[in-house]
């Protein structure tokens, strides 16, 4: 892996995925081209998916080196030294991969006031080489620019939610601003009615391809990269193939324009949402 931290144009979500069989779909995932695999601390699935990882690189599929396997902290484990036991409980539980590249805070819990101290600990263990890259996920400017005060280091990554129906795009920007690469979190909605939606299925049917394709291949317009779930080696090939897409700015204009300002899934907003 190279010093600077590249993200794949599309990756892999774990939420849900549980037990060994489960951790065949990131083996397939990673057959089929994925790159970049998530995972967090409180999926309870570090385990499986280290394996799947190490099953691909095992069946030859890609070069360890070339994966980008992330983590994350929840907020039960913040302060420095709480914080520090999850990443190293976290990197036992992935041992068959060697270091996590990717590790990141997983909500920023404002309420709590401890994700300044849980940062430290992220650089410590970065310093240690338990990891690789150290991130955020769901953080607001605020949050963002209070790191970078007390601690003089940005995150590499912030994994956030976005999906037509919440673009969250001054977040984006604000990112790319800060030199912050962005993943975003339930890219297709979860599967819900976005994928049902007219605009959406106009876009789709003008190039020939599924709904969730249309709507990755929007993120993808937008210099995001998406980290869809799937279970289905079928579907996750169909998710990777939305990298190839390529949408017109009116077309992005007309899925962005979907966006509304109560369409979080489950209206976590980060500024008062707390996540233990
Ligand atoms: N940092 C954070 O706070 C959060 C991070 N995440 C991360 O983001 C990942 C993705 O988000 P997630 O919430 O899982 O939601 P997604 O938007 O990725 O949707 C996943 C659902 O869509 C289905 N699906 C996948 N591909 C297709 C397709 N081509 N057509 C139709 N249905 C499809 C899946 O079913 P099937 O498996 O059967 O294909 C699953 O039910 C998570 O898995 C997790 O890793 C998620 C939430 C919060
Ligand atoms: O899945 C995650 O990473 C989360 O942070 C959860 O909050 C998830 O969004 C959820 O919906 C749990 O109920």
């Amino acid at each position: 892996m190279s010093k600077n931290l590249h993200l794949p144009a599309i990756g892999l979500g774990t939420y849900n995925l549980r037990g060994r069989e489960d951790g065949r779909a990131v083996t397939s995932a990673i057959a089929v081209g994925y790159r970049l695999i998530d995972s967090a601390f409180s999926y309870e699935n570090e385990g499986i998916v280290a394996e799947g990882v190490a099953r691909a690189v095992d069946e030859g599929h890609a070069a360890r080196e070339e994966l980008v396997v992330t983590s994350k902290v929840p907020g039960r484990h913040f302060g420095r030294d709480r914080a520090l036991w999850a990443v190293e409980e976290s990197a036992a539980r992935m041992r068959p991969i060697g270091p996590i590249d990717l590790y990141l805070i997983h909500w920023p819990n404002p309420a709590q006031d401890l994700y300044v101290d849980t940062w430290r600990a992220l650089i410590e263990a970065r310093e240690q080489g338990l990891v690789r890259h150290i991130g955020v996920s769901n953080f607001l400017p605020e949050h963002i620019a209070r790191l970078e005060d007390e601690s003089g280091v940005l995150p590499a990554v912030n994994q956030i939610e976005s999906h037509p129906r919440f673009p969250n795009t001054e977040q984006i920007a604000y990112d790319a601003s800060r030199g912050i690469l962005t993943e975003a979190w339930s890219p297709i909605g979860r599967s819900g009615e976005l994928l049902t939606d007219p605009v959406v299925a106009a876009v789709a049917q003008a190039h020939g391809v599924t709904p969730a394709q249309a709507v990755l291949a929007w993120h993808v317009a937008r210099g995001v990269t998406p980290i869809p779930k799937s279970s289905s080696p079928q579907r996750q090939a169909e998710n990777l193939a939305a990298a190839d897409v390529v949408l017109t700015a009116e077309e992005v204009a007309a899925l962005t324009a979907l966006g509304r300002p109560d369409g979080r899934l489950k209206g976590q907003d980060p500024a008062v949402y707390e996540e233990m």
